[in-house]
């Protein structure tokens, strides 16, 4: 798969809210196999389709750990269609992020602890589950992507 040039901060597809995915077809599988080059090209636990300048509700979330998050789980990539947050605890942790889309910088921003999550996979089959830590805060990341909101409008 090719790489794709990233969006930073300020092109407007980063301030958009992602389209609905309806056709899970080869096309699809395509754009998902690219994103996933491009995030670990980039050395990321984490790429939304917008940041590839594609209008659609798609993301990868991949969890390993690293030096911010030393017990962060090796999680082979996930691809994320559709998604919806169901329920999130009470419970905010701070922590350090990064985002593609603003090179070089880390952020100090709060997430939930835990969240109930639906989603739809490759195959278009929905997937229900909770999600906990630093995957949590993957999700949320990625699912900001999808509503048009960055790191820069959640730093504390
Ligand atoms: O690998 C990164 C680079 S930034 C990154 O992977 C973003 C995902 C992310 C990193 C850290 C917390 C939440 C999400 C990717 C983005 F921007 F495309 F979404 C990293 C940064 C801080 C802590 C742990 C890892
Ligand atoms: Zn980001």
């Amino acid at each position: 798969p090719t790489l794709l040039p990233i969006a930073l901060v300020g092109e407007p597809i980063l301030r958009q809210t992602a389209i609905t995915v309806h056709h899970f077809d080869a096309e699809l599988v395509h754009l998902a196999e690219q994103m996933s080059a491009s995030m670990d090209a980039a050395n990321g636990v984490g790429i939304a389709a917008p940041q590839v300048h594609s209008p659609l509700a798609l993301f990868i979330m991949a969890s390993r750990p690293n030096e911010r998050y030393p017990d962060a789980p090796n999680m082979a990539p996930v691809v994320v269609v559709n998604p919806q947050i169901i329920n999130a605890s009470s419970e905010l942790v701070s922590g350090e992020e990064g985002c593609l889309s603003v090179p070089g910088q880390r952020f100090t921003i709060q997430r939930h602890q835990a969240i109930e999550v639906r989603y739809q996979n490759l195959q278009g089959e929905w997937q229900q589950t909770e999600l906990t830590g630093f995957i949590a805060r993957i999700f949320q990341h990625e699912f900001d992507h999808l509503q048009g909101i960055t790191l820069l409008e959640r730093s504390l």
